[in-house]
């Protein structure tokens, strides 16, 4: 046998033993009795720490048990090899407790990935191995060693092109979004392993790996961190629901269901359902971080000044706080900066306080509970409220759009009277129940609700598609990460809302992190080449400090743009391997679905789901994804972040049309411009934007309706 066979078939031996060992594992934490915890408190974590257990021990056949191996640098002095690790997606021993894997995410897998022949971070060797359907079918070893290396003739290198790596890097795409996490890049992995207490932001072109890189950051960040993590919360944000069923699958896959995954109309959406839309002026002033000093001077003006004396009755005596005490409390309550509500409990408080010293002044002596039983008498009840009423959300939100006075007086200052004109309901609901409530009035909602009571604060937050979010978006996501850190994922050159960000800094402030960093990813994993080219043409009008990312696949693609009919396009297309997805104006789809049915082409539509009838949840519930079809029609608006091996996008003119101003409209066609993976076909049948630089329509048609083919 050839050596390499001999060593792979002793690789495939090393396989079976650690499957086996696993299959131990999970047995022994099988047999474990939750029950047997010392009381009920104690059993029901224990049942919930074994489940987790169980769960993250589940052998999936298909998924290979460890995906790399290093081989140490024998110590100095010492005769023999170095101690060898194989890396996987979870830790493995053996029945003396040896590691026969160790997890991906452990410190000493870190060489794995950020290991260079000029750092090579103590290991001698490298090694990738290559599996189809979860069998071993081959390995590749890649010396660190300088000696090595300099027979080879590479001694200095950054390291070697690996054809595993590259395989998995131009490997067809089927289905939702998997992990990377055999092949995490270096620079990637110094992001996945920032310290829990960085905030970051990364910023990166198209297809640089943002998403992946935040999943993994999540994934690592829930192992280094777990009690606190799983107790505390992690959340990843993500611009709709069909963005989240792309990627709902990575975290699994890496053993972590403990991560809430939300849309931030999800996240804000306990205070009312949304039932409208409005213009983007509208919402875009409504997200204005302006707003959020307009509600808090809404919320506080409910103080008013005490002008009578509290009587509290108590027994045969009538005990008097005079006005000018009390208006002493309320100013030094509103001194300590408390919310809102707190601030009412305090008032009570501070009232019964005065009345409990001039009882103990009559030689009564009263402990704390006197204290709570005074606060909650009618008289200070009453008299607190009347100064400091009670406050709820809809209502003040529902006063401060339909009373023009009371909203002149809270916005002065802060709004212009056109801006006060445009927020102001013209025909406003009859009640704060019958008030149809938009995504932007929610956000308002939650800040008003943050200014009454502070809102609970998750460990980490994970944010992606950051860069369209307005600022009264992110101030919402940045309360729930009071105590905790984000990682903030975005590219400005994709900002497709008319209140998005053009700044990272400006990001970090609204999210109350300013010393939060910005890192950047260039390297381009999924665009070819020669697609790249074509849309970072756009860059110089839609964000001109930005670069187009530098394209890692070998492969330069298939780039063609042609008038030709859809219903001609379309059957080249969907023959090919891998996803096909059909990108198309929000507007055309309708028509567009009309043509692949008469075509007779099978196809899903994607975000369709999220208008089914029914609770969302059980459609997320549900195994199937748009995903997992063939071919996906994707109107324009749900793109971002999605990706398929081949891409017919129909109608950039219409795409850009669709969308309040050009620059957005350009920045809309950049991102489905960015969606493929192999090949992309542009289809049109009005003029091409003349950013893109292709000149006229008659010049990029040939008589075959390919004009360009490369
Ligand atoms: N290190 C890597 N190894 C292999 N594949 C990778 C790597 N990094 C990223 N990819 C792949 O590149 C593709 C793009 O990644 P991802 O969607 O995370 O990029 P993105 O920067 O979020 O893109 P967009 O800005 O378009 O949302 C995915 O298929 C991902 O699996």
């Amino acid at each position: 046998m050839p050596a390499d066979e001999s060593e792979l078939a002793q690789e495939r031996e090393f396989l079976a033993e650690a499957r086996s060992q696993l299959g131990r594992m999970r047995d022994r934490v099988a047999a474990l009795d939750g029950q047997s915890a010392g009381n009920w408190v104690s059993a029901e974590i224990l049942e919930a720490t074994l489940a987790r257990r169980m769960e993250q021990l589940t052998d999936d056949p298909d998924i290979p048990l460890f995906f790399g191996r290093i081989d140490l640098a024998p110590e100095a002095g010492t005769a023999g090899p170095g101690e060898t690790f194989h890396i996987g997606r979870r830790h493995v021993s053996d029945p003396d407790g040896e590691p026969m894997v160790v997890d991906w995410r452990a410190p000493v897998s870190t060489p794995f990935y950020r290991a260079t022949p000029k750092e090579p971070m103590g290991i001698a060797a490298r090694r990738r191995y290559g599996f189809a359907r979860g069998r071993l079918t081959a390995f590749e070893d890649e010396s660190l060693t300088r000696a090595d290396r300099a027979l080879d003739g590479d001694g200095d290198g950054d390291g070697a092109r690996s054809e595993i790596l590259e395989a998995e890097i131009e490997r067809p795409r089927t289905g939702p979004m998997r992990d990377i996490v055999a092949t995490i890049q270096p620079e990637q992995d110094v992001i996945v392993r920032m310290p829990l207490e960085r905030t970051l932001v990364v910023q990166g072109a198209p297809g640089t790996g943002k998403t992946a890189v935040g999943l993994h950051r999540a994934a690592y960040l829930l192992y280094a961190h777990r009690d606190q993590l799983t107790r505390r919360g992690v959340l990843v944000v993500g611009p709709n629901k069909s963005f989240l069923r792309y990627i709902r699958d990575v975290l699994p896959a890496l053993g972590e269901i403990h991560a809430r995954q939300a849309t931030i109309e999800e996240i804000v959406g306990d205070h009312a359902p949304v039932r409208a839309t409005e213009p983007a002026d509208v919402a875009t002033l409504k997200g204005d971080g302006r707003m959020a000093a307009v509600l808090r001077r809404a919320v506080w003006s409910h103080i008013g000044t005490p002008q009578d004396t509290l009587v509290l009755p108590r027994g045969s005596f009538r005990w008097r706080v005079p006005a000018y005490e009390a208006r002493e409390a309320v100013e030094q309550i509103i001194a300590r900066d408390v919310r809102y509500a707190l601030g009412a409990a305090q008032l009570r408080h501070a009232l019964a306080h005065r009345v409990l010293v001039q009882i103990e002044e009559t030689g009564d002596a009263l402990d704390d509970r006197a204290w709570d039983v005074l606060a909650r008498t009618k008289p200070v009840r009453d008299y607190a409220a009347a100064v400091w009423p009670a406050v709820e959300p809809r209502r003040l939100l529902f006063r401060l759009f339909s009373d023009r006075q009371f909203l002149a007086e809270c916005a002065e200052g802060i709004l212009s009277d056109a801006e006060q004109l445009l927020l102001a309901w013209h025909r406003p609901p009859r009640t704060p129940g019958s008030a149809r409530w938009t995504t932007a009035d929610l956000v308002l909602l939650d800040e008003i609700a943050d200014l009454l009571d502070r809102t609970e604060s998750v460990a980490h937050i994970v944010v992606d598609e950051a860069q369209d979010l307005s600022a009264m978006m992110l101030r919402s996501l940045g309360r729930r990460a009071a105590t905790g850190s984000l990682t903030v994922l975005g590219d400005l050159a994709q900002a497709t809302t008319p209140w998005a960000s053009s700044d990272w800094s400006d990001v970090l402030d609204h999210l109350a992190k300013p010393d939060g960093h910005v890192e950047q990813l260039t390297a381009g994993f999924r665009v070819p080449a020669d697609v790249i080219e074509l849309a970072a043409r756009l860059l110089p009008s839609i964000a001109p400090g930005l670069e187009p990312p530098t394209a890692v696949r070998r492969a330069r693609g298939r780039l063609r743009i042609t008038a030709a009919p859809l219903g001609d396009v379309l059957p080249g297309v969907t023959g090919l391997e891998g996803s096909v997805g059909l990108i198309v104006p929000d507007a055309a789809l309708p028509h567009v679905r009309t043509t692949l049915t008469a075509v007779g082409l099978t196809f899903a539509v994607v975000g369709e789901r999220d208008d089914a009838p029914g609770p969302d949840d059980a459609a997320d519930e549900d195994d199937a994804s748009e995903f997992d079809a063939h071919l996906d029609l994707v109107p324009a608006s749900l793109a971002k972040g999605l990706e398929f091996d081949h891409v017919v996008l129909h109608d950039p003119a219409g795409i850009v049309a669709a969308e309040p101003n050009h620059a957005t409209g350009l920045r809309r066609l950049y991102v489905c411009l960015t969606r493929a993976v192999t090949s992309l076909v542009v289809r049109h049948d009005d003029d091409l934007p003349p950013e893109l630089g292709i000149g006229h329509r008659d010049e990029t048609l040939s008589e075959a309706g390919a004009a360009t083919t490369r």
